[in-house]
């Protein structure tokens, strides 16, 4: 199949380029020209208009399909780009809901993502309304109230009509935990950073073969698989990957699938410690953030130091200093791939769950810790 090609507009940094680059990839673009800058977020045009001019120039040779923006850009911004340049603009954001709709298997996660979608649609809607009032949108004149209203309700139904969906299969997964733990089954999950190796982790733990890939987002929905673990019977969970400057309503989207973690009596929270200091601490607070937003209890963490077989020992010693993990026992450096250290990690897990109680969740259903708020 022939890709679709690009220009990326990117940050100044390699940590950015290569997360950038691994993005639309996943998306399925050719990139055919890379501009890095230090700043993204002029007013106008999120560039500099200089900039914006050098563009245009070499359009004619390079005839992208798109221009990414890896930032997330106001719609104001958006349209003075495309129309300036003639071309399609697809912001960090725009980006990330590709991916997502490309990997979208399951109907939950399938819903999760038409669901975010919405919201990115009624966050642009309300702006280009703003902007036809104001006449600055030439092609959204003379759109009257009643059509204004129109517009808004349609998306207003489209959305009740995921959430409706999506608050039943979040009951579902309710009264599933509440199943698993009636016959006793002790539960582990696996979070971390896009790419960190869960997947791969996972697979190692229970012998299955799911997808694990170097793209990013490989797993968007979650799977459940069980294992034993001397006497104990323990279920697992693989989730979906964590980014850096997501907006809040796409990690909203994601929350009945990352809720499960809520729930679980062992978080095992994936590092990829090959990551350079720089990046690796970027991903660490996102993934403990995005972890906290959730309410996820920090005492029930285990840190996996994974792909542990690309650095060397002291390294390692330095990167665990260098997120605070050193005076925490709960930590390992482990390789999925080699199968380094996963036997002690199927021991640390054993303790962890041996030290805790079952995760206490009467009155689940009526009362839920989160609270999945899909209004505006
Ligand atoms: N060298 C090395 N590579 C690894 C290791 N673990 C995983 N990988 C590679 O890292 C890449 C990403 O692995 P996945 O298991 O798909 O990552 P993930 O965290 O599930 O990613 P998402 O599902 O996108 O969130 C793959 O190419 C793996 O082969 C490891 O211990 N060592
Ligand atoms: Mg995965």
């Amino acid at each position: 199949m022939l890709k679709d090609s690009a220009i990326l507009i990117t940050y100044d940094n390699k940590d950015s380029l290569k997360e950038a680059l691994g993005l639309c990839d996943a998306a399925g673009y050719e990139v055919r020209k890379i501009i890095q800058q230090r700043i993204l977020n002029k007013s106008k045009y999120g560039l500099g208009e200089g900039k914006v001019e050098e563009i245009k120039e070499m359009l004619g040779s390079i005839k992208p399909d798109v221009i990414i923006f890896d930032e997330i850009l106001k719609p104001s911004q958006n349209y003075n780009l495309a129309s300036t340049l003639k071309t399609n603009i697809l912001d960090r954001e725009a980006l990330i809901l590709e991916i997502f709709e490309r990997r979208a298997k399951s109907s939950e996660s399938t819903l999760q993502v038409k669901m975010a979608q919405l919201r990115y649609e009624m966050s642009r809607a309300k702006e280009k309304v703003r902007l036809a009032k104001m006449g600055e949108q030439p092609g959204f004149m003379g759109i009257g109230k009643f059509e204004v209203d129109i517009y808004f309700n349609d998306i207003k139904n489209r959305m009740n009509n995921v959430k409706t969906k999506l608050a039943k299969s979040s009951t579902q997964r309710a009264l599933h935990r509440q199943a698993r733990k009636r016959f006793g089954f002790r539960t582990v999950s696996l979070a971390g950073y896009t790419s960190a190796g869960k997947t791969t982790l996972f697979n190692v733990l229970t012998g299955e073969e799911r997808e694990e890939s170097p793209k990013l987002f490989t797993t968007l929905s979650t799977t459940t698989r069980k294992i034993t673990l001397k006497n104990l019977e323990v279920l697992i969970s693989d989730t979906v990957g964590f980014i850096s400057r997501l907006p809040a309503y796409m990690v909203q989207a994601f929350k009945s699938t990352l809720e499960e973690l809520v729930y679980t009596d062992v978080v095992i929270v994936v590092i990829d410690v090959s990551d350079t200091s720089l990046e690796l601490r970027k991903k660490f607070k996102s993934c403990i953030s995005t972890l906290d937003e959730i309410g996820v209890n920090k005492d029930k963490m285990i840190f996996a130091l994974n792909k542990s077989d690309l650095t060397s020992k002291e390294e390692i010693m330095e990167k665990a200093n260098l997120l605070g993990l050193s005076d925490n026992k709960r930590w390992l450096a482990i390789s999925s791939t080699t199968g380094f250290n996963i036997s002690q990690l199927k021991t640390l897990i054993y303790q962890a769950l041996d030290n805790t109680p079952l995760f206490e969740q009467k009155n689940e259903i009526s009362k839920p810790k989160i609270r999945i708020d899909y209004d505006d």
